[in-house]
């Protein structure tokens, strides 16, 4: 694989809080998702890599860099685009001008050269008519399809996209599906994200962060997999079960052991996470008790 990004012990604390425990972890072109419950670390991980947090310990390379190193720091910030979890855009601009912007801070000091890049970024996101827009006036994916945007402009090689499907409507979640999976087909693009059927549909590769740590890498078919014969539906809900729930159709789905009256059920990516986090905090709950 070609690399993009390469992590090992890397190591980041809040107080004597460990937040990113030693984690190793290389990453190449296309799209890989990043999924763990909150407070795993993804934004404090992603942050390191988009160079808005430094780390306490271990190394990092991206795209050649090495962004503990100030040059090289203020060079890799030229080559890569983040769309952070709470972007906080100034309401009160339009939305070519908010592009324009950051274009400045990008460093695209050629005016002319710079609003042809900010009308291509437009055009890629599909905002063109939104140009004279103010960005309080947009609908929440029209905001989201603003922050790649801004992502985009010079082009970058990798794309760091924490949470960016948070709170778009269907219809908006399957366009910027097919956005982001466009720009997925000529970069490296890592998307932080609770959805699991984000990561079904976009990723070829699903990371799984719990407590700082790599806890599974893989193919989101993978991962659906760890669930394997551990899927059940049952009309009766389950006894003793502590994973499951009711579908809409009125049957338990329950994940673990076999309940009375039981039936296999094909396992989702959802069910393989569930039980991934799971099976680990039961471990971890143990090793404390012991
Ligand atoms: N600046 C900070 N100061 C102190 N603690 C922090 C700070 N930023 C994050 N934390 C803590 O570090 C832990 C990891 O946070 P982080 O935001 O990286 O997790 P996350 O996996 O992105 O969670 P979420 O899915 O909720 O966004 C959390 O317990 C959080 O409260």
């Amino acid at each position: 694989m070609t690399t993009t990004v390469t992590i090992r012990g890397l190591g980041k604390r809040y107080g004597s809080r460990p937040v990113l425990d030693q984690l190793d972890l290389d990453i190449g072109p296309g799209i890989t998702g990043l999924l763990g419950p909150n407070g795993a670390g993804k934004t404090t991980l992603l942050r390191c890599l988009a160079t808005a947090l430094a780390a306490d310990s271990g190394q990092l390379n991206i795209l050649g860099y090495d962004p503990s190193q100030a040059a090289q720091r203020t060079e890799l910030r030229r080559r890569i685009g983040y769309l952070p979890q709470d972007p906080g855009f100034y309401p009160n601009f339009t939305v070519f001008g908010l592009l324009d912007y950051v274009a400045i801070l990008k460093e695209l000091t050629d005016r002319r050269q710079r609003h042809r890049e900010v009308r291509r970024v437009l055009d890629e996101v599909d905002l063109a008519d939104r140009a004279r827009t103010k960005v309080r006036k947009l609908s929440g994916g029209m905001r989201q399809r603003l922050g790649v945007a801004q992502c985009l402009l010079a082009d970058p090689k990798l794309l760091i996209l924490d949470e960016p499907t948070v709170g778009i409507d269907p219809e908006q979640r399957m366009r910027f599906r097919a956005l982001i999976s466009r720009l997925g087909e000529q970069r490296t693009v890592l998307l932080s994200t609770h959805q699991t059927e984000d990561v079904g549909a976009l990723c070829e590769r699903v990371v799984v962060l719990l407590h700082g740590r790599v806890v599974f890498d893989g193919t989101p078919a993978g991962l659906a997999g760890q669930a394997s014969g551990q899927v059940w539906l049952s009309t009766d809900p389950p006894e003793g079960a502590t994973l499951y729930w009711r579908n809409a159709d009125g049957r338990y789905r329950t994940l673990g052991d076999q309940p009375d009256g039981g039936t296999p059920a094909e396992p989702t990516i959802e069910d393989g996470y569930l039980l991934l986090v799971g099976e680990h905090r039961a471990a971890d709950a143990s090793a404390v008790t012991r």
